[in-house]
């Protein structure tokens, strides 16, 4: 199984790429994170954000492969706690598909992106920033590793 997070945005600050990398580069080969970012859609005038989301939407699901499994990181989805993470991540392997996980912009996701998804899961209540979405998803997924692994990072 190879798991891929596709995010909105592009050329974050270097908080963001040490933060990301810093957890990513923790996982073994068997439980790889590819990371891919996506183009931000075009802002300008009335109405752009809703359009730039539609194009940001386009761009996600032309790099998302048919038979992938689409879980968007979504405030209004499904909270999981970090064991659940990790039995989600067992049920992942179990499964034999790919992962995409899907962070959008700062208009969050189109709708097509939310309707092509398997799962929605909400990190919080709390909308947060893509750009820290990015480091709190590499946290936990490394974290749901050390839980299957029984890595004494998880305590
Ligand atoms: C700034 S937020 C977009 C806010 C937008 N109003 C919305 O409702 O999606 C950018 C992206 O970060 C992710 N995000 C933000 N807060 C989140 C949370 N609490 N749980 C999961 N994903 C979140 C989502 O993928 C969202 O599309």
């Amino acid at each position: 199984m190879k798991i891929r997070i596709l995010a909105v945005g592009q050329k974050m600050p270097s908080w963001v790429e040490q933060g990301v990398n810093e957890y990513l580069r923790r996982l073994p080969a068997d439980f790889k994170v590819q990371f891919e970012e996506c183009a931000l859609g075009q802002r300008r005038g009335q109405h752009s954000g809703a359009k730039a989301k539609e194009q940001e939407g386009q761009t996600l699901l032309a790099k998302i492969h048919p038979k992938e499994r689409v879980i968007a990181l979504d405030v209004q989805g499904k909270a999981w706690s970090s064991e659940t993470l990790a039995e989600q991540a067992t049920d992942w392997r179990m499964d034999g598909r790919d992962v995409v996980l899907l962070i959008g912009g700062p208009d969050g996701l189109a709708d097509a992106c939310l309707q092509r998804a398997e799962q929605r899961w909400s990190l919080s209540a709390l909308t947060l920033p893509h750009p820290l979405v990015r480091v709190v998803l590499a946290e936990q997924l490394y974290r749901a590793w050390s839980l299957i692994s029984g890595h004494p990072y998880h305590r």
